[in-house]
């Protein structure tokens, strides 16, 4: 009996130093019960040989063994985790969080994340306990030593939302699930240059090609003014397709044509339906090595994986030079130092793959969300419509449509105000921005903050909590109002911009912000100034209703670690 008890008990001190693993998991469940057997069979027979503990081996006694040692591992483990000996027990939260992590990921699989950690922020504080050995930040002053030069990789969840699985050589697969400062700062290197001014250029024209095809299939939906309906079109779905192929533009020298020819690899919709299982899994890290291992599970992720490998061989072997982010961050460099990028193609493959699924819900959905906002505030629209109308008049006109400057959206005081407030609102990453204390460390005091994070701890900043305080943003920070980002706004709102964090902050925040903001900026401008555009059928409708289509739609936002979004159906009316 008393070998029955330690075990568990031995295997529980393990656990408190050691993160889990499948492997050692399930050694521990199958080998331990075993040996515990075999030494109770020892310690009564002592004299018996070998084989007579094997003959009086059964699979139902060792199966209750199994079962037992895994109650009371259980059990051992929730009371430490609840107890006042556990180093976060001094943080407020609720017990079934301190208990365990699958409540966690209960409440990801419904996709209510976001809500969940913000009404836990606003029930116990700034600094609350979210799982048993996670904490979660809503304080601004934080956001540095978190996320800043001097904070903290990343943190476990990482290990969890992996598709293909590291090794001892490679603990990664892509620059943004690496979990070592040193290896993360020498990738980044590469990924800096390739976003600075002079490449950036080089992205803006291949994003005014694809902003231009978008605004012509667009128009085959829409109307001419005063000539009957036009149809209702799905602002959400034509965002994913323009930004599918605007980031395969950028990695692959444009392998996709979802815009011309809908998703006919089904590659588009294994990524949306693929968001859900990281989503869960990345609150359990130590079983995604398993759920990989399903082939009915996995085949998807294999197929975007093969479809990878196979777009960056195309594209290596191009004869033409195109100034794409592939060439920025590889081709370029290889030519400077005189060699090849053969021997980096599994990088490149995972980092191509990281740009798509990095870039391209994230647009299209805070695209969504910019523009559902707008429609549903008239004044607003009207507002923005005048400085966009002024910036490029009539007359103007290249191919029967106003010209749009790409140089000129960065200037222009409303629409930059109009896209904060869509960021800020709904950011495309509403919850997890986490790190944790460097393996080895032993932990991280937070700056002057006098904070210290013991090493196994994870820490979480949510920007959608942030970006609804009314600390930060007021009055009413649920509200979208473009006008508190107005130089001239002082007085009349508070809008901090340091705890405004929607592609994050530090060394490892997102890489192609400087093209996304452009692209953000150019697409509502090129939206606004050549339609007018209603949620459908809601030309008339009055304020009330349309406050109630941006509530509805941005209440059925699921968090799947990036937004998952709903369709948003609108009426468009051509401009030309
Ligand atoms: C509105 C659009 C976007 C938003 C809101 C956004 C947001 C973010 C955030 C919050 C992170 C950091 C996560 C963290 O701190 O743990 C991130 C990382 C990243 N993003 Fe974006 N992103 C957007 C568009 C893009 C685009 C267009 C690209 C590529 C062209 C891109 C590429 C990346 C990459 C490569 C990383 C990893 C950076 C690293 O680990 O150093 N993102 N993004």
């Amino acid at each position: 009996m008393l070998i029955q008890i330690l075990t568990p008990v031995l295997a529980h001190q393990w656990f408190r130093k050691h993160e889990p693993t499948l492997s050692t998991a399930a050694a521990c469940i199958l080998v331990l019960p075993l040996a515990n057997l075999a030494i109770e069979s020892k310690l009564s027979q002592p004299d018996a040989p070998l084989h007579a503990f094997l003959d009086a081996f059964s699979i139902p006694s060792f199966l209750l063994r199994v079962l037992f040692f895994c109650f009371s591992l259980a059990s051992l483990i929730v009371c430490y985790r609840l107890s006042p000996f556990h180093p976060l027990a001094d943080y407020p939260g609720p017990l079934i969080c301190k208990a365990t992590k699958l409540w966690g990921a209960w409440v990801a699989l419904r996709g209510d994340s976001h809500w969940y950690v913000k009404d836990l922020h606003d029930r116990y504080g700034p600094i609350i306990r979210i799982g048993p050995n996670e904490l979660s930040f809503a304080e601004k002053d934080a956001i540095s030593h978190i996320l800043g030069s001097q904070g903290m990789p990343r943190g476990p969840l990482w290990d969890g939302r992996r598709f293909r699985q590291g090794s001892n050589d490679k603990p990664y697969d892509s620059l943004i699930d690496v979990r070592d400062n040193k290896i993360h700062h020498q990738l980044r290197k590469g990924w800096n240059n390739a976003f600075s001014a002079g490449p950036v250029k080089d992205y803006q024209e291949l994003l005014e090609i694809r902003g231009k095809q978008l605004r012509d299939h667009l128009n085959s939906f829409s109307v001419k003014p005063g000539k009957g309906d036009s149809t209702p079109v799905d602002f959400a779905k034509w965002f994913s397709l323009f930004s599918f192929d605007f980031m395969g533009d950028l990695a692959f020298g444009g392998c996709f044509e979802l815009m011309r020819d809908g998703d006919v690899h089904g590659f588009f919709t294994a990524m949306e339906e693929g968001m859900e299982l990281p989503a869960v899994m990345q609150h359990v890290p130590w079983i995604n090595p398993l759920m990989l291992s399903i082939p009915f599970i996995s085949s998807r992720m294999h197929a975007f994986s093969s479809f990878g490998v196979q777009q960056a061989t195309n594209r290596a072997a191009m004869q033409t030079k195109r100034k794409d982010l592939f060439y920025h961050l590889y081709e370029l460099p290889a030519e400077e130092r005189g060699g090849s990028i053969g021997d980096q193609m599994e990088l490149i493959v995972a980092d191509c793959l990281l740009t798509i699924v990095a870039g391209s819900d994230t647009t299209a959905t805070t695209l969504s969300a910019i523009l559902c906002h707008l429609l549903s505030d008239r004044k607003v629209y009207d507002t923005l419509r005048a400085e966009l109308d002024e910036a490029f008049p009539s007359h103007s006109i290249v191919d029967g449509w106003p010209e749009i400057e790409i140089d000129k959206v960065g200037k222009l005081p409303y629409l930059n105000a109009v896209v904060n407030e869509g960021l800020r609102l709904v950011p495309a990453l509403p919850t997890h921005l986490q790190r944790a204390p460097e393996a080895g460390s032993g932990g991280k005091v937070l700056g002057d903050m006098n904070i210290f994070i013991p090493e196994g701890t994870a820490v979480n900043i949510s920007p959608f909590t942030l970006h609804r305080d009314p600390r930060y943003f007021s009055p009413s920070p649920e509200a979208f109002i473009p006008e508190r980002w107005l130089a001239n706004s002082e007085g009349t709102f508070t809008t901090n911009r340091e705890a405004f964090i929607p592609f994050s902050y530090g060394p490892a925040n997102c890489a192609g912000k400087p093209i996304a903001i452009i692209e953000l900026r150019y697409l509502v401008a090129i939206l606004i100034r050549s339609f007018d555009i209603y949620h459908a059928s809601c030309k008339d409708a009055t304020p009330e209703v349309l406050d109630a289509k941006a509530e509805s739609w941005v209440n059925a936002l699921k968090d799947r670690f990036v937004f998952g979004k709903s369709e948003l159906l609108v009426d468009i009316v051509s401009r030309k």
